[in-house]
């Protein structure tokens, strides 16, 4: 199968510090690769610089062929970001949010794609109060529907675990559940246990360098939870 991504020597320096040290991998289609790291290892700087939102120092980054230097419009058509900012407008309504992007995306038909994804992710009853009233659940929900507005084929995932209760857990665990089918991941957790077992590849970064990558079938948690509390020990960029 191809390549969702395709990494190559990807370098990230701000000022002395190098947040990214030649970090090569690549993915396959429909993979869910989980990344792991300590804090200041580069895991934010990564998937900021894989979804064009920070430029590289240097190196590549291919994202389903198109590169993102050359096409970085290419690569936005291709993927969704569900990040801690989550880029919607608190004084918008859910539905005005969702309006406002479907238009940049100039999509045909936004009426229906807005409809579709707020009924997706349970926020019909919600969809005229403003972003402001939502809880962080509910907000999260909606900045996952903000995400796959444009159907993307490569979605990531900044630490979606952190601040929810076990309900909303559940709700994004099924949520991601019905997502996958024909899709690339790429998420950032904290949470050993629940990353691992969600991915099918598993990669962890230290001090901006890639520690492990590896498909999950080569790996045993134990080990791996090892590897893991070892990087820790190696402390930030
Ligand atoms: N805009 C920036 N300017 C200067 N240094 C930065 C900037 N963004 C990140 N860094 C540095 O790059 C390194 C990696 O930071 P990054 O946020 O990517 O780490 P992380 O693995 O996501 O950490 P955490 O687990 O704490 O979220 C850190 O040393 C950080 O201080």
């Amino acid at each position: 199968m191809a390549d969702a991504l395709d990494i190559r020597k990807l370098t990230k320096v701000f000022g002395d510090r190098k947040a990214l040290d030649k970090v090569t991998f690549a993915l396959p289609e429909g993979a869910f690769l989980s990344i792991f790291g300590p804090n200041g290892a580069g895991k934010t700087t990564l998937l900021r610089t894989l979804s064009t939102l920070a430029r590289p120092t240097s190196g590549t980054i291919r994202v389903m062929g198109a590169d993102a230097k050359e096409e970085p419009d290419k690569v936005r058509e291709h993927i969704g970001l569900i990040s801690h900012n989550s880029m919607l407008y608190p004084d918008l309504t859910a539905m005005e949010n969702l309006m406002f992007v479907a238009r940049l995306y100039g999509l045909a038909n936004p009426e229906e794609r807005v409809r579709e994804l707020l009924h997706a992710v349970e926020l019909d009853h919600r969809r005229f109060d403003m972003v402001r009233t939502f809880s962080r659940g509910m907000t999260q929900r909606l900045s996952i529907a903000r995400a796959l507005i444009n159907d993307p084929d490569v979605v990531f995932l900044d630490e979606p675990y952190a601040g929810l209760d076990p309900h909303a857990v559940e709700i994004f665990d099924t949520l991601l559940a019905s997502l996958r089918e024909g899709r690339t991941f790429v998420m950032v957790s904290h949470d050993l246990q629940k990353g691992f077992e969600a991915c099918t590849h598993a990669l962890v970064l230290a001090r901006g360098r890639v520690v492990a990558f590896a498909p999950k079938e080569e790996l045993d948690f134990e080990e791996f939870k090892q590897l893991y509390r070892e990087t820790v020990g190696m402390g930030v960029a």
